[in-house]
C-alpha cells in the first residue's frame, strides 16, 4: 500500500490569514503528489489575536502572531506554516526554516476615510487609527496636526470601527485586500513615495521544521527567488535597524533591469525626525548575498545619521 502523504498547513484563524493558507494550499496541490485534501488548513488561535486592546508594542510586538503555530510545526502536528511576511521576528527559531517566499503580492498600503481623498486631505486635526508606530509617524511627518488613535483587529473589525467614527481615516495593506476581493474598499492606493511600506509587505513566508526534506521540497517547487531577494534586502535593513515593531521603519526593494532597488526609512515616533536611505545591487538568481550585505550596510549608514542617541531614546519608551 502507498504511504498516505499528510501535510496539514497552519494558519492563524483571521479570515485573511485563512485566505493566504488557501492560496499556499493550492500552491501545494499545484507542485506536488498531493491533492488539497491531503493538506488541510489548521486554524490557531495567536496570543497576539486573543489580544485585542492596546497597540503591538505595548502587548509584546512580533512574534506574538507565530508562537504556537512554530510549537506545532516543531512537534510534528503540522508540516507547513504561512504567515504574512511582515509579521516575521527578524531571526526564525531554531529547527524551523523559511522553505518558500512565494510571488509576492502588492506591497502598497492603501488609505481608507470617508472623509478625505487621501490622508493629506484630511481636515485639520482629524484622527487616524492604525496600531502601526511606521504608518502614525509616516502621516505625522507630512501633517503633525493629525491625531492618532490605536485601531487593531482584523480587516473586517477595522473596517466596522471606521465606520462607528472610532477614526477619520485608516491604512491596509492593498494586498490583503485583494487577497480577500475587497480592494474596493480603498479609498486611495498610495504610493511608495507617499508611504514606504513595512518591509516585506504583500509576501508570504511557507515555513517548514529544518529536517522535514519532503516538506521543504514541495515549498521549493513554488519559492520566488526574485520576490526573496528583495526580502532578502528588507529583513536585512530591518535586522540592522532593531527588528522591533516598535520602531517606525519601513523598506521596500523592486528589481528593475536586473538590478534591486531599495529605499528605507526610519522615523521618530512623532515623525518629526526621518532618515531615508537608497541603495541598488544587481539580482542575482539563487544566491542573496549581496542583497543582504546592502541591506545591512543601508541599516548601518541610516544609524549613523541617526546616532545612537536616537535609538537609546526608542529603548527607554
Ligand atoms: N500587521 C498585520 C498584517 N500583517 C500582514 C498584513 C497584510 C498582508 C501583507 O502585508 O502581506 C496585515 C494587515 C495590514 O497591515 O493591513
Amino acid at each position: 500500500m502507498p504511504e498516505q502523504k499528510h501535510f496539514p498547513i497552519a494558519s492563524r484563524r483571521s479570515p485573511l490569514a485563512m485566505k493566504q493558507a488557501e492560496l499556499v494550499q493550492a500552491m501545494i496541490a499545484n507542485t506536488a503528489d498531493v491533492d488539497a485534501s491531503q493538506a488541510p488548513v489548521r486554524d490557531f488561535v495567536s496570543s497576539g489575536d486573543k489580544n485585542l486592546s492596546g497597540s503591538l508594542a505595548e502587548i509584546g510586538g512580533k512574534g506574538l502572531f507565530t508562537k504556537e503555530i512554530e510549537e506545532a510545526l516543531l512537534t510534528g502536528e503540522v508540516r507547513f506554516a504561512v504567515h504574512s511576511m511582515k509579521d516575521m521576528p527578524a531571526v526564525s527559531p531554531p529547527g524551523l526554516v523559511m522553505a518558500a517566499i512565494p510571488a509576492r503580492e502588492d506591497p502598497r498600503d492603501v488609505f481608507i476615510s470617508s472623509a478625505a481623498a487621501s490622508p493629506w486631505d484630511l481636515p485639520q486635526g482629524a484622527k487616524i487609527g492604525s496600531a502601526s508606530v511606521r504608518r502614525i509617524a509616516q502621516v505625522l511627518a507630512r501633517r503633525p496636526d493629525i491625531s492618532a488613535v490605536t485601531l487593531r483587529g482584523n480587516v473586517q473589525t477595522r473596517l466596522q470601527k471606521l465606520k462607528d467614527g472610532v477614526a477619520d481615516g485608516t491604512f491596509l495593506a492593498l494586498a490583503g485586500l485583494n487577497r480577500l476581493g475587497m480592494a474596493a474598499k480603498a479609498t486611495a492606493i498610495l504610493e511608495p513615495d507617499d508611504m514606504l511600506p513595512a518591509v516585506g509587505q504583500g509576501a508570504l513566508c511557507v515555513q517548514c521544521r529544518e529536517d522535514d526534506k519532503e516538506a521543504r521540497e514541495i515549498a521549493a517547487a513554488f519559492h520566488c527567488s526574485k520576490t526573496a531577494a528583495c526580502i532578502a534586502i528588507e529583513r536585512a535593513f530591518l535586522a540592522g535597524l532593531d527588528g522591533s515593531c516598535r520602531t517606525p521603519i519601513a523598506g521596500l526593494a523592486v528589481i528593475e533591469h536586473g538590478e534591486i532597488k531599495f529605499r528605507g526609512e526610519l522615523l521618530s515616533l512623532d515623525g518629526m525626525r526621518r532618515f531615508t536611505v537608497t541603495c541598488s545591487v544587481p539580482y542575482t538568481e539563487g544566491s542573496n548575498d549581496k542583497a543582504e550585505k546592502a541591506g545591512a550596510a543601508a541599516a548601518a549608514e541610516i544609524r549613523a545619521e541617526a546616532g545612537e542617541a536616537f535609538f537609546e531614546q526608542l529603548a527607554h519608551l
